[in-house]
């Protein structure tokens, strides 16, 4: 289980009564402030419950949850269960103020919300021409998400996560309400496993199939039903009233609607999407996520910390589902078993230790584990926000991001597609392996240069940083005194990566007795014409007349990418066109510009 130091994470206690305290309310002070439960005070009937509103004369309003007799045993469970929650209270939850008994009856006590729930303003909606605009709506999901991503981090599935589960405030903030049938996972228990139960427990429209059918008690059911009420808030229609067909289900309509091109004939026309284009974006990438939600199996569907961060990226205008959406949050268990504990030691960075690892479906990972001196607050920071723009960004050259694990874990890994043949470090200077011929070195550099390229072009990469990071050979010296990066501070890194792949060198190598910079020493032998000093020998005696040329022209291009100043460099674009044109034997050595 989680220790106190998480729990820092979570948003403080809002709202005017949190300093009350979980308590037993003695009956007649209820009855009081509900004037004796009478019917102008009952703010409605639903299942096993009726409602009334009380409000104390210090002028604390509540609500007061009456269960039918043959049902207490309901609220019994649920306090001794969750009552750890009125502890750990959540501006996104309704706060529970405690309970009261009377003779065979019990009574639940909770915050009062002024706004009702959502699926009464849906409903209206349909009646009056009301609306809460998308907008609204798309915080509402939020609030939502980030309740229950919460709860299933306390290990408690909520099991009835439905509109007229979600109550709104004045300010049309939302907060989950009605947990008395959510069921805490026995501690220990990992919040990603799936139980087999019987008691199966939902509203209709919004249940979960595999849990309906199989049984499958799992954090994912939540996060089915969270996909419906995404549907309810794309479509102003609540679940109930879907016209489907015998073999289809929401989740199957709403696939169909999105291969169709068709999903606008799902959307409320009312929420503005025709005019707006900036909505549109957000509804379309609202639906698509609405689908993953709902996929069957519950394995192919997001975590709630997951879809809470495509809703953030989503309210940002970063309407990209499809790519984000195959960055998969892992748990910590998860990657525990993936590296037999992590027993495979693949190598260290500067930022942490990376292991080998093998997931369920086959993939083979290699796991980063930050070191703990690299877990403040700004590093993990940090570390969210490049999780986010590398799960953007897919190229063939680039290692792709599997995932990382939740950020409420206390050890924070990134993993990665494994790549078998390790770094291009070991096969340069590691003497276990064999040479690198000089066609497999170029093709090496021409694959480099188009990643960079890629990210180069990609409007997600900024250039903000105020203390130099790389490794001290390979750091643009502008960058290194002024703090400021460029695209122009990997075109100098790549120039001596061209300079390693020319000579087999170190990019710190000793000269005399002393230590100098690969790209130092090469310029300088360049300049006083001794090319020769910078290839590695067996090119030099062993290469045709071609290779030759290649080589040298490879050396002046690497030249151009150590200057300095920055502007005197190419762009990698004009890097990856040189190289090119040196593939094609269309540069000489003094094309090179
Ligand atoms: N995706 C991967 N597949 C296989 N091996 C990897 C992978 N990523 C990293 N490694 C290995 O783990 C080592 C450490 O990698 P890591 O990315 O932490 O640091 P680095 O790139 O060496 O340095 P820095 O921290 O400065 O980026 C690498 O040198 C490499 O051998």
């Amino acid at each position: 289980m989680c220790s106190r130091e998480q729990f820092k994470r979570w948003p403080q206690p809002l709202g005017r009564c949190s300093k009350l305290k979980w308590r037993i309310f003695p009956y007649k002070d209820l009855a009081k402030v509900t004037n004796n439960f009478d019917q102008s005070h009952c703010l409605g009937k639903r299942g096993f419950t009726t409602e009334y509103y009380g409000k104390f004369e210090d002028g604390c309003e509540i609500t007061v949850q009456r269960f039918k007799e043959d049902k207490r045993y309901i609220l019994q469970q649920f306090i001794n269960e969750t009552v750890i929650l009125n502890y750990l209270p959540h501006k996104n939850i309704v706060s529970i103020y405690g309970y009261a008994s009377h003779h065979e009856e019990s009574l639940l006590v909770h915050e009062y919300l002024s706004n009702g729930n959502l699926a009464a303003h849906l409903q209206s909606e349909i009646a009056k021409s009301s609306k809460i605009p998308w907008l609204t709506r798309l915080d509402i999901a939020i609030d939502t998400a980030n309740a229950l991503d919460y709860l299933h981090y306390h290990g408690i599935i909520h099991r009835n996560v439905k509109s007229s589960n979600i109550l709104l405030d004045a300010n049309f903030s939302a907060k989950v309400a009605n947990l008395h049938l959510s069921r805490k996972l026995p501690d220990g228990v990992p919040v990603h496993a799936t139980h087999v139960t019987t008691d199966i427990i939902g509203s209709g429209g919004y249940v979960d199939p595999e849990y309906m059918t199989k049984g499958w008690l799992s954090v994912k059911n939540d996060v089915y039903s969270f996909g419906v009420v995404l549907c309810e808030l794309l479509s102003s229609k609540l679940a109930k009233y879907w016209v489907l067909n015998e073999e289809e289900n929401l989740a199957t309509l709403l696939n169909r609607k999105i291969e169709n091109q068709a999903l606008v004939e799902l959307l409320d026309p009312r929420l503005g999407f025709q005019s707006n284009l900036k909505i549109k974006s957000m509804m379309t990438a609202t639906a698509e996520l609405a689908a993953l939600c709902m996929q069957c199996p519950q394995d192919l569907r997001p975590n709630m910390e997951h879809v809470l961060e495509i809703l953030n990226g989503i309210k940002q205008g970063r309407y990209e589902t499809n790519s984000i959406k195959a960055l998969k949050i892992f748990h910590h268990a998860e990657l525990e078993e993936a590296t037999n504990n992590f027993g495979t030691f693949v190598g260290k960075g500067g930022y942490g230790s990376v292991y080998y690892g093998k997931l369920q479906d086959g993939r083979e990972v290699a796991v980063k584990r930050f070191h703990d001196e690299n877990e403040t607050e700004k590093t993990i920071n940090q570390f969210m926000k490049e999780t986010e723009i590398l799960s953007l960004l897919h190229h063939q050259n680039l290692v792709s991001l599997y995932g990382r694990t939740s950020c409420h874990c206390n050890k924070h890994m990134l993993v990665y597609e494994y790549i078998s043949n390790g770094t291009l470090s070991k096969h340069l200077h590691e003497s276990s392996c064999g040479k690198l011929p000089w066609q497999t070195r170029f093709n090496i550099a021409i694959e480099t240069a188009a990643a960079l390229v890629f990210l180069h072009d990609s409007d997600y990469v900024t250039h903000v940083s105020t203390i130099p990071v790389g490794t001290r050979a390979y750091i643009d010296p502008d960058y290194y005194d002024s703090g400021r990066v460029s695209d122009k501070s990997d075109v100098y890194s790549f120039g001596v990566v061209l300079f390693e792949l020319i000579s087999s060198n170190p990019p710190r190598l000793m000269e005399g007795t002393d230590y100098v910079s690969l790209a130092q020493f090469a310029k300088r032998k360049i300049l006083n014409k001794e090319l020769n000093a910078v290839v590695d020998p067996s090119f030099l005696f062993g290469s045709d007349k071609n290779i030759m040329e290649m080589i040298t022209a490879v050396a002046e291009l690497a030249f151009q990418c150590v200057q300095c100043p920055k502007e005197l460099r190419p762009s990698m674009k004009q890097v990856l066109d040189t190289l090119e044109g040196i593939r094609k034997g269309t540069w000489g050595f003094n094309q090179v510009t």
